[in-house]
């Protein structure tokens, strides 16, 4: 199992995120995360890739439960899990080749991991990952000169570049054009596909969802509504997922989390 969530909970700043959120994803295995905006899914890819610990339940994630593991331990099972951010948190003076070179420094000593920094050496695997997002040509620019949906492609390039066993990928095209968008989605299930990779995705596109992945989680408001094969998702479903939020007590003023940082 790469991943399995029992009964987990979380709160941020004080408020419950989410509530009881129980489920699993065999090896291999691709699902869509899908539902209303502040539904919970940044939060539950974030426990996914231990950026944020729950405060209730338990976890395991490609067989280890990461809370109970030495230091050096939970960084070897960093290394084997990828994410793809919304928003991929890169340095704006870095240069590209760096922020994709970047998808493998866990896996090197201190020293190799600063040299690497300084002056990447690995760079026709690089390339070659850029070259899948259509960006080869921008080894060595900036990010700040890039435009969002560049920025969003380097963040694919380095989880490409990184290969991880479990890959969380959180709404990876919404700086996208729909062509684009389509072209990304499938490079991501192909590649997971490809190498035995377990695949998480969440998307604001139901279309993308219904279109390549077999199993949709519908979350909203912290819960898991429905957990069903794609054949099994009804109109009905879909429209209660999205029906219009009932006016609650307003948000907690929010504290930055790691990936909402600006860069
Ligand atoms: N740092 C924070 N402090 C307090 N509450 C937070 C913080 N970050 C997020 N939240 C709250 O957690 C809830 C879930 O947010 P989350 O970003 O996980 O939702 P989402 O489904 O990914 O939304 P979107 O589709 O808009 O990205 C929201 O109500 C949000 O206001």
């Amino acid at each position: 199992m790469s991943l399995l969530f029992d009964r987990v909970s979380l709160s941020l700043g004080g408020s419950p995120v989410l509530h009881d959120i129980s489920l699993s994803l065999a090896d291999g295995e691709q699902a869509a995360l899908i539902g209303p905006s502040g539904a919970g899914k940044t939060s539950l890819l974030m426990l996914a890739n231990t950026v944020l610990r729950p405060n209730g339940g338990s976890l395991q994630l490609l067989g280890q439960a990461p809370w109970s593991l030495p230091s050096r331990a939970l960084r070897a099972l960093r290394r084997d899990i990828g994410t793809v951010y919304q928003s991929p948190p890169l340095p704006p003076r870095q240069r590209v080749v760096n922020a994709v070179a970047a998808g493998r420094l866990g896996r090197q000593s201190l020293a190799a991991a600063l040299a690497q920094l300084l002056l990447p050496r690995d760079t026709a695997a690089i390339e070659a990952a850029l070259a899948r997002v259509n960006l080869a040509d921008r080894l060595w620019e900036r990010c700040d000169q890039l435009s969002g949906g560049q920025r969003q492609r380097v963040g694919i390039a380095r989880v490409l570049y990184q290969a991880p066993r479990l890959l969380l990928v959180d709404e990876p095209v919404s700086a996208l054009d729909p062509r684009l968008a389509e072209q990304t989605v499938r490079l991501l299930t192909d590649e997971a596909r490809s190498r035995g990779a377990t695949l998480l995705m969440s998307l604001h596109s139901v279309e993308l969802a219904l279109a390549f992945f077999p199993r949709l989680i519908g979350a909203r408001q912290g819960r898991v509504m429905f957990d069903l094969p794609r054949e099994a998702v009804s109109e009905a479903q879909l429209s209660a997922l999205y029906a219009d939020e009932t006016p609650h007590a307003p948000p907690p003023t929010p504290t930055p989390l790691p990936w909402q940082r600006p860069c």
